[in-house]
This record gives structure tokens, C-alpha cells and sequence, in this order.
């Protein structure tokens, strides 16, 4: 479908966002291509009854767990990466066996608007129905009863479904956003981190939710920072990015104006233009930001930068720690200890040191929030368990029945004590190997035959 049909999603990315031919195939067809492949090249891998470690009290039987599709799951995707983040949840959630409703951003009209047409052509319709529409068509659906509900979106909608959700008792998967700090060390390669935060942050129009949301460093290194991203935007974007075919716009025109009035009463030390009929709005960098400034309490999910001095790094960690733990954290430092420090300091969804971002693209991490910025995590492996129930399954020999007097009554000290013994005591398959393994067994069942 997606390789059919890449002609018309590039078109649809432009339409909603702006996006180019080749920054919808980076950040939102090659993952997805790619996530596809890892779910049909390790599926029987993931799907296969995982053997695990046993007491002596079951030694000789069957312990495993099998991993059983939850039944019907809702998938509610949102507008900034609208193809990648409501498809990637969905190809896991299909390996895990499960029926999806598919209900993509209705903000991204264009893209939501197409998968309603293609997904239809490729996929059973009644299996995985896409339903477009907005806040009243997911009300409706959250009036329904489903085994899973996985949402990306703000965290105040997040309130939304998990209260819908606790009707059935259903669980959920929050993506969430939140205010992600990026620390710039003093002794650090300040070019380099420049580079890295001046993409991450502008990238998509700073419409990502694991962009860097503000920047926290000493006075000594603001000056040269600034520097750093002035020559990089013209690096990146030309001398207006207006006119680059590399930078995104707003995705309409409420949050054109939410974003500009989070600039109200701020430094511009970067950029600052913006134009509403296009929402456009320049790479923005700020600074002497105030820590209890509007702009510093919500998300801001646009190209505004904010820099906020600190003394040292502790007072950056006393910062971040003030707030909500973020979706991602980010660290630059020549000195890895400073890394680990504000990592065993802190939490976040994700962290990534000495880069912004880049910890989304190594799918054999969870990708996830925690507290408000969310709950459980997907990619690769990580969403065909989200979307699986683990079933812990033993299956019992009918023999070894003289280990089974230990459980039942009357009850002794001495029954107890090798009740300990053999419940504590673990054999893995590896371990011991397959012929030690029963002689094992058989050892433990002569000893309880001949002293019970
Ligand atoms: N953790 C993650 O992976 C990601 C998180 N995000 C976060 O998403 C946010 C941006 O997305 P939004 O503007 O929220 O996207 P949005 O406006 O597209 O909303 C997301 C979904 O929620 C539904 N929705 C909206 N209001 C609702 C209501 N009152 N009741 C029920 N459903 C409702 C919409 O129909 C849509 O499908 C940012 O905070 C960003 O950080 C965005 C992308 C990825
Ligand atoms: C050639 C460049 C490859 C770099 C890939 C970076 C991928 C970043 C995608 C970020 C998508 C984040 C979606 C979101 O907002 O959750």
C-alpha cells in the first residue's frame, strides 16, 4: 500500500505540512517500511511460546508464555507526523493478531483523508475500519468497548481517553507530549550541539513531540550558542527560510496563533517573523526567558526556542526535576559522567546524550512517555507485546504426585521446609542442560517418594 501509493501520501504530507518529497520518505515512510519489515521478518520469533525458568516443585513440566492478540484495539493517531504516527502502532498491533480501528487525525485532513481511501483497498474492511471524523466521531467511539486503546496526542486529551477507557476497565497506551530540556554543557563541542538542537528543533516546524523544547546552559556558553544557530538555520534554510522547500509550515491557523502569543513579551535574539496566511512562522531563538513565563509552562510545539541560564548543571537538574517528566531528555557533554549524572538524576520517556532525537529511530527501545507524558511504549518488538496478552501457561505431568503431599494437608514444619528449598530453587533449560534436566527431576521425586 504504502509503496503504491507513495506518490499520493507525498502530496498529502506536502498539502498538510509542508513537508517535501524527501522529508516525508526520512521522518515518516522509511520508518514505517521499515517497522513493516521487522514485524514480518521476526514474527514467528516474537509470537513463539517463550520457555522460561522453573522451581523443582514443576521441574518436569511445561512452563511458557504465549502471547494472545488482546481482541479489538483502538488506534487514535495524530497530525504531525500523521502517517507514521498512526500506522506504526497499527503494524503491531496486526502482528500481534489483533482487529484495529484506525482513526487518524482529523487535522491533517489531507493524509487522514487518504488512508481512509487507501487502507480499505489493502486491508479487510471489517477488520481494520478506518473512521475519520473529529471530536464527536471519537466520542462516539470511546463510547464503545475496546481491549486496548492506543492514543497519541496532548496530554489533556490523554485525560480524556483514559477516563472513556476505565468504563471496561480497558487499558490504554498514552503517547504524550511535554516540555523535553536539552542541557548544553560548557565543555562540549558547542558547534556540533548547535547543529544537532537547530535540527531537532526546527525539523517539521518544531512539531515534533520529542523536538528539544527549550535549551538550558550557563551564561558563558549562551553567546557562542546563538552564534552557532544563526550560521546553521543559513546553513540549513538559506537566508530565508521562507523560502526553503526544507521548512515545514504551522499545521493551521489556531495553532499559528497559539504559538505566536507564547512570544508576547519575550527576547528575540533569533528570527521572529511570521506571516498567518501561510503559517509561517521563522525559526525563533529566545532569550533571558523567564522560568515562570507562559512559554515555559506548556509544550510548544512550534520553531520558538527558548534559552534559560542556569549556574551549573545541578541547578539544571534542580530545573528539570521542578517540572513534569518529560517525553525525552537530552544532554550534551564531552564528559560521558555528566551524561550519566543528569540521566540517574532524573526521568523522562527517553533520553539521548550528545544528540536530540535520534534514541526514536533504535527500534529495540521502548519508545514511550512516563508520568504526563505518558504510559506503556511501542516500536518494533516493544509494540507487538503492547498490543499481546502474556499468558502464563503451565501444564502439569501427572506424575510426581509425591511432591504434590508438600501442598496438601495436614501441613508439617518438615513438609514446609522443603516446600522452601524446592520453590526457591530455579533450573533453566539452558543452564542445566536437556539430560540433566529429568535426572534432576527424578532424584527430587525418590527423595519425596520415600520421605512423605
Ligand atoms: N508521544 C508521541 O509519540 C507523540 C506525541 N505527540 C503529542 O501530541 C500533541 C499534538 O497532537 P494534538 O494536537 O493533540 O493532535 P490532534 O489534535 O490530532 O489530536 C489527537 C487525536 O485526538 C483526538 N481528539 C482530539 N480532541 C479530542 C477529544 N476532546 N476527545 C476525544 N478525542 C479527541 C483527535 O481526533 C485526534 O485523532 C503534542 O503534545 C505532541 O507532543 C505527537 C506525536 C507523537
Ligand atoms: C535521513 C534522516 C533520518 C532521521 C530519522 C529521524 C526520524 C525522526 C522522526 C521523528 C518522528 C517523531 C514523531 C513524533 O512527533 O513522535
Amino acid at each position: 500500500m504504502i509503496n503504491e501509493n507513495d506518490a499520493e501520501i507525498r502530496k498529502a504530507l506536502i498539502a498538510d505540512l509542508h513537508k517535501n518529497e524527501l522529508s516525508s520518505y526520512s521522518y515518516e515512510i522509511m520508518g514505517l517500511l521499515g517497522e513493516i519489515e521487522m514485524a514480518l521478518d521476526n514474527l514467528p520469533e516474537w509470537a513463539a511460546p517463550q520457555h522460561v525458568k522453573k522451581n523443582l516443585l514443576t521441574i518436569a513440566d511445561d512452563a511458557f508464555i504465549n502471547h494472545e492478540p488482546l481482541g479489538v484495539v483502538l488506534v487514535i493517531g495524530a497530525w504531525n507526523y500523521p502517517l507514521v504516527v498512526c500506522l506504526q502502532p497499527v503494524v503491531g498491533a496486526i502482528a500481534a493478531g489483533n482487529a484495529v480501528v484506525i482513526k487518524p487525525s482529523e487535522v491533517s485532513e489531507h493524509t487522514s483523508k487518504l488512508l481512509g481511501k487507501i487502507i480499505p483497498q489493502y486491508l479487510d474492511k471489517d477488520l481494520y475500519p478506518v473512521v475519520n471524523g473529529g471530536v464527536p466521531e471519537t466520542t462516539e467511539l470511546l463510547a464503545e468497548r475496546f481491549d486496548h486503546i492506543f492514543y497519541t496526542g496532548n496530554t489533556a486529551v490523554g485525560k480524556i481517553i483514559m477516563s472513556a477507557a476505565a468504563k471496561y476497565l480497558t487499558p490504554v497506551t498514552l503517547e504524550l507530549g511535554g516540555k523535553s530540556p536539552c542541557y548544553i554543557d560548557k565543555d562540549c563541542d558547542i558547534d556540533i550541539a548547535a547543529r544537532r538542537v537547530t535540527w531537532g528543533k526546527f525539523v517539521n516546524c518544531g512539531q515534533t513531540c520529542i523536538a528539544p523544547d527549550y535549551v538550558l546552559c550557563e551564561k558563558s556558553v549562551q553567546g557562542k550558542l546563538l552564534e552557532r544557530i544563526k550560521e546553521t538555520l543559513k546553513e540549513y534554510y538559506g537566508e530565508n527560510p521562507k523560502e526553503s522547500s526544507d521548512y515545514e509550515r504551522i499545521i493551521n491557523k489556531r495553532h499559528f496563533d497559539r504559538i505566536l502569543a507564547l512570544l508576547e513579551g519575550q527576547k528575540v535574539a533569533i528570527g521572529g517573523q511570521h506571516e498567518e496566511k501561510t503559517c509561517y512562522i521563522e525559526p525563533t531563538v529566545l532569550v533571558d526567558v523567564k522560568a515562570d513565563s507562559k512559554i515555559m509552562q506548556e509544550e510548544i510545539f512550534g520553531p520558538l526556542l527558548p534559552i534559560i541560564t542556569v549556574q551549573n548543571v545541578d541547578e539544571a537538574i534542580q530545573f528539570i526535576n521542578q517540572k513534569e517528566k518529560p517525553l525525552a531528555l537530552y544532554a550534551f557533554a564531552n564528559d560521558k559522567k555528566i551524561i550519566k549524572k543528569i540521566i540517574s538524576q532524573t526521568s523522562s520517556g527517553g533520553v539521548t546524550g550528545n544528540d536530540v532525537i535520534m534514541h526514536f529511530t533504535v527500534v529495540e527501545l521502548p519508545f514511550g512517555g512516563v508520568g504526563h507524558s505518558g504510559m506503556g511504549a511501542y516500536h518494533g518488538k516493544h509494540t507487538f507485546d503492547t498490543f499481546s496478552h502474556k499468558r502464563a501457561c503451565l501444564i502439569k505431568s501427572l506424575g510426581m504426585e509425591s511432591a504434590n503431599k508438600l501442598r496438601y494437608p495436614p501441613y508439617s514444619q518438615k513438609k514446609l521446609d522443603w516446600a522452601k528449598f524446592l520453590l526457591t530453587v530455579k533450573f533453566s533449560k539452558k543452564k542445566l542442560g536437556l539430560v540433566l534436566l529429568p535426572l534432576v527431576a527424578v532424584v527430587v521425586a525418590i527423595v519425596l517418594k520415600v520421605r512423605f
